[in-house]
């Protein structure tokens, strides 16, 4: 013997309320989408009847009475007495286009605020139903005395607890979040509340100025710019704002989208790419299906054909942007530059997008990568900004243009850009480079500079530097430290590994890669001082100079100062304050 399921009502509701509705607010989307569906069924057999829908919110009751199709009393014992039953599926089950509602669940929600519904409602020519149901799972069915009008009302009374809800400016608010666009006369409590339009739909001089008002008013920013969307595939109209101040692009961005005219949710993800974190739209579409709570979007097929199409439509207002208006691309970029560099690092699509507009600081000012590329076939950066300052000017002395990647992703983005520009070549600038542009000494002063050479040679031995004499500009520069970088990088971790204990010394042992090249001390001939260092006859003297030069370049170019190199540097300080502080038996003239 088979028997029917029973189904606990309330259990129901719980799980409604708690789990499937962010609020019980849902519950006056729930009615009205009830009767707009209503509508729409009566206007499909005779489009001239009304379409009107009457709340009527008084404390603690509610009652919204609609101009729909009306129900016989079997379809209200099949349909509103059975859950999951809804007249707006087809025969195969799947939603009725026209309709909002498909799962059959929706009057339910009325139990999140109501103890009691009360259903009275009549089809044109046929008798008049009232129907009730309590949250315990029991109804009621009653023909009752005619309606003056086809169609259907639906009562509740508060649920203690739940008055908030009936409150006369609560409702109104509702209704018109939830009901602004649809294109049918609501009325609360006799006043009429909505005008049934889209702001994008409004077309005229003052169109700009009216969807600016509506996302100072609903979205409470002052939009940089408006982006008009638009999908005939997916029934979609709708704009995009973008947002006038810094978002986090890893914080996923939402929008205010209304399915069928009537509102879904105002923070539907997923609706735009990843990568248009800097924009919020407000849309309306007819074919994108809802989940059953009716608060996200299912995420099938269709919407992700809409992603990428809407993300076409956010490329194009980028490029033409570009093209059209540079300096307020400028400003766009000023804005979101640092959301918009850390997406180009993980999508290639946004970097291929935004590469060309994309500025760096280099030693000849700020460029974009193309005016880079025209004036290098090999665009050059350092890693640090104390990299950057040390070597700019003497590198932009040379001819050679440096990028600074110093600043929060710019020299992962330019590591990267080579692998999503085809013929844009990067790599990181190695110092050592530089002296190979520096002019060398004519033999003669070469000779002549031998014994001097030797001196500050001496000097340095002691912490493992080549002193070598070349002539750069600028001549202000007396000395540059050039390290080679993988032995900057052996050098940092044999200090690293001589602090560890023997486990780490051990492990970093393994990866040092005996690179024993010397970092180098250039000393610029064209410098007067190293001019005159060179001709001095005190050799102590000199040697003091050399260890000065050589703290001093070390601390130019923020390099890490070992406990030899302060030795040298400390002795090198004292011994020529001695020299420059005249002694008491010395009197000065
Ligand atoms: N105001 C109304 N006028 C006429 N029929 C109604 C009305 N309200 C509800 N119904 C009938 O009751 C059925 C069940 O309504 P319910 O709101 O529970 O589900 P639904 O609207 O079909 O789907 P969903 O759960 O997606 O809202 C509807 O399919 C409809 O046939």
């Amino acid at each position: 013997m088979s028997e029917n399921f029973q189904v606990d009502l309330q259990g129901i509701v719980d799980l409604l309320s708690n789990h499937l509705y962010s609020s019980p607010r849902v519950y006056l989307r729930e009615l009205l989408q009830n009767a707009v569906d209503a509508i729409t069924a009566r206007q499909a057999v005779d489009s001239d009847e009304p379409r009107r829908i009457d709340v009527q919110a008084t404390d603690g009751a509610l009652s919204i009475a609609d101009t729909g199709i009306g129900l016989l009393p079997d379809q209200v014992r099949e349909l509103l007495a059975t859950i999951g039953r809804s007249s707006k599926r087809d025969e195969i089950g799947f939603a009725r286009s026209e309709f909002l509602g498909q799962f059959g669940i929706g009057l339910l929600s009325a139990f999140m605020v109501a103890d009691e519904i009360e259903v009275v409602t009549q089809p044109a020519g046929g008798p008049a139903t009232r129907w009730i149901g309590t949250a315990d799972g029991r109804y009621e069915l009653a023909e009752t005395a005619d309606r003056s009008e086809t169609g259907t009302t639906v009562t509740l009374k508060a649920r203690r607890g739940a008055e908030q809800w009936y409150k006369h400016a609560t409702v109104v608010e509702l209704i018109r979040l939830f009901g602004a666009l649809l294109p049918i006369e609501i009325r609360v409590n006799g006043e009429q509340v909505t005008d049934g339009k889209a702001p994008w739909e409004n077309t005229g001089a003052m169109q700009r100025a009216e969807l600016v008002g509506y996302a100072q008013d609903k979205l409470g920013f002052t939009p940089f710019d408006v982006i008009h969307l638009n999908n005939p595939s997916a029934g979609l109209t709708g704009v995009a704002f973008v947002l006038p101040f810094a978002a986090n692009p890893a914080e996923r961005a939402t929008h205010r989208v209304y399915l069928k005219r009537m509102l879904l949710a105002e923070n539907v993800e997923g609706l735009l790419p990843d990568w248009a974190f800097f924009v919020r739209a407000v849309i309306d579409t007819s074919e994108l299906r809802p989940t059953a709570s009716r608060e996200a979007l299912f995420d099938d097929g269709t919407l992700e054909a809409t992603r990428d199409a809407l993300g076409e439509q956010l490329r194009g207002w980028l490029v033409r942007l570009g093209n059209t208006d540079p300096g307020k691309l400028d400003r766009f970029l000023g804005i979101h530059q640092l959301g918009v560099k850390a997406l180009a690092l993980h999508d290639d699509e946004m970097l291929q997008l935004v590469h060309r507009w994309l500025r760096f600081e280099t030693n000849h000012g700020r460029m974009t990568t193309s005016e880079l590329q025209q004036r290098t076939a090999q665009i050059r950066y350092v890693t640090s900004v104390e990299e950057f300052r040390q070597l700019a000017a003497v590198a932009a002395a040379q001819q050679i243009t440096v990028v600074n990647g110093g600043y929060t992703y710019d020299s992962e983005l330019l590591a990267r850009l080579p692998e999503v520009v085809p013929g844009l070549s990067t790599s990181r600038f190695d110092p050592t480079e530089l002296s190979t542009s520096f002019d060398s000494l004519d033999p003669d002063t070469e000779l002549r500079l031998r014994p001097f050479i030797q001196l500050a040679q001496d000097s340095l031995d002691p912490v493992g530097c080549e002193v070598v004499v070349r002539a750069f500009e600028p001549a202000g520069l007396p000395a540059l430290y050039l390290v080679d970088r993988s032995a900057q990088f052996a050098s940092e971790l044999r200090a690293t590994k001589d602090r560890a204990d023997a486990l780490w010394s051990e492990v970093l042992g393994a990866l040092d890669t005996q690179d024993d090249s010397r970092p180098q001390l250039v000393l610029n001939y064209r410098s007067p001082l190293v001019r005159r260092m060179a001709s001095l006859n005190d050799p102590e003297l000199t040697q003091l100079a050399v260890e000065g030069l050589y703290g001093h370049a070390l601390m130019l170019g923020y390099h890490p100062i070992t406990p030899a190199d302060s030795a040298l540097v400390n002795r090198s300080f004292l011994g020529l304050l001695d020299q420059a502080v005249p002694t008491p038996e010395d009197p000065t003239p």
